[in-house]
């Protein structure tokens, strides 16, 4: 079992930073800045990025390449107009094979723990629709700057039949808090643009992509003079009880969604859920 600190001082060791860069999928583009080193990632699987294992896998991959070559920030957005992702690919969850299951949870714990505790500083550029897996990898990163005002971000899982596991729920907490984490996950609200930015869900919303970009540019310059090791290890202390619970209980994890997933009353609904988004 992997330990946090383990973690941290394993993640603390880059190598220099290359130039050029591929993502290596074609669900994930990746541009680095070379005056900058800052990275941005954006997601492309058409029509809603929805979180399938493929994605979740090229997402996982991008991570690490980014911090082994030594990028020196990431922005995390989306190259599909008003989406910034669906959230979790419903049709991997519904009527899955355990071992399909299995792997598709595993992947996504994965990639979460990669983003979640990656020194790299990193920004969500919110530009599109965020509910469910795609508020997660928003949370995931340190500042979240939503483009444009018509867009919502919340933990709907409730609304589905289904409900968000504790390390969801608790990167949630850590943002907002547990009074109103429990308040909008047992209701399963999705918070429109200007409610996030009220509750803090959001950092900053602004109209255009270039201030969302500019920005960020302000959130990385916060770090200009911090040694790089410093900054990682504050990190990853501050998240580490968040992150720790996931790294001691993986497999009880993948139990209770095993478990979960596969009951016939929970299977049902999200076959009606998918139906439903279809008939639109
Ligand atoms: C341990 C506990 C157990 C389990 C925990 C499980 C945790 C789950 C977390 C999740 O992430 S669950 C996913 C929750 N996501 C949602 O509820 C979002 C659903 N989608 C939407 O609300 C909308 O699609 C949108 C606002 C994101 C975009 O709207 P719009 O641009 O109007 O697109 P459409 O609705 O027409 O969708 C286009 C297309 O995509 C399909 N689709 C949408 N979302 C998903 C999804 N999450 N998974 C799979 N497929 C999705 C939709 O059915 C349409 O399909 P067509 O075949 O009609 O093209």
């Amino acid at each position: 079992m992997t330990t946090v600190l383990q973690h941290v001082v394993r993640r603390s060791i880059l190598r220099p930073f290359a130039k050029s860069f591929s993502s290596g999928s074609p669900l994930v583009d990746v541009q680095v800045n070379d005056k900058t080193g800052v990275a941005i990632v954006k997601m492309g699987r058409a029509p809603v990025n929805g979180l399938n294992t493929e994605l979740l896998g090229a997402l996982n991959d991008t991570f690490d390449s980014l911090e082994k070559n030594k990028a020196t920030g990431m922005i995390l957005s989306s190259s599909i107009p008003n989406i910034y992702s669906a959230g979790l690919d419903i049709s991997e969850m519904y009527n899955g094979t355990p071992e399909n299951l299995t792997k598709f949870w595993n992947t996504l714990q994965s990639m979460w723990i990669n983003l979640y505790s990656t020194p790299l500083p990193t920004v969500a550029l919110i530009n599109g629709n965020a509910p469910a897996g795609g508020c997660l990898l928003a949370m995931s990163c340190e500042y979240r700057v939503m483009v444009g005002s018509k867009f919502v971000i919340g933990l709907n899982e409730t609304q589905l039949g289904l409900f968000a596991p504790k390390w969801f729920q608790d990167t949630m907490v850590s943002i907002i808090g547990p009074r109103q984490t429990e308040l909008a996950l047992t209701s399963g609200k999705l918070f429109s643009a200007q409610e996030a930015l009220k509750i803090g869900l959001i950092d900053e919303l602004v109209a255009s992509e270039e201030e969302a970009l500019a920005s960020s540019d302000k959130f990385f310059g916060l770090f200009k003079r911090i040694p790089g090791y410093a900054r990682g290890q504050t990190k990853n202390f501050v998240r580490a009880e968040v992150l720790d619970w996931l790294l001691k209980n993986r497999e009880h994890d993948t139990k209770v969604f095993l478990n979960s997933i596969q009951l016939p009353h929970v299977q049902k609904g999200l076959g009606l859920y998918l139906q439903s988004l279809k008939k639109k």
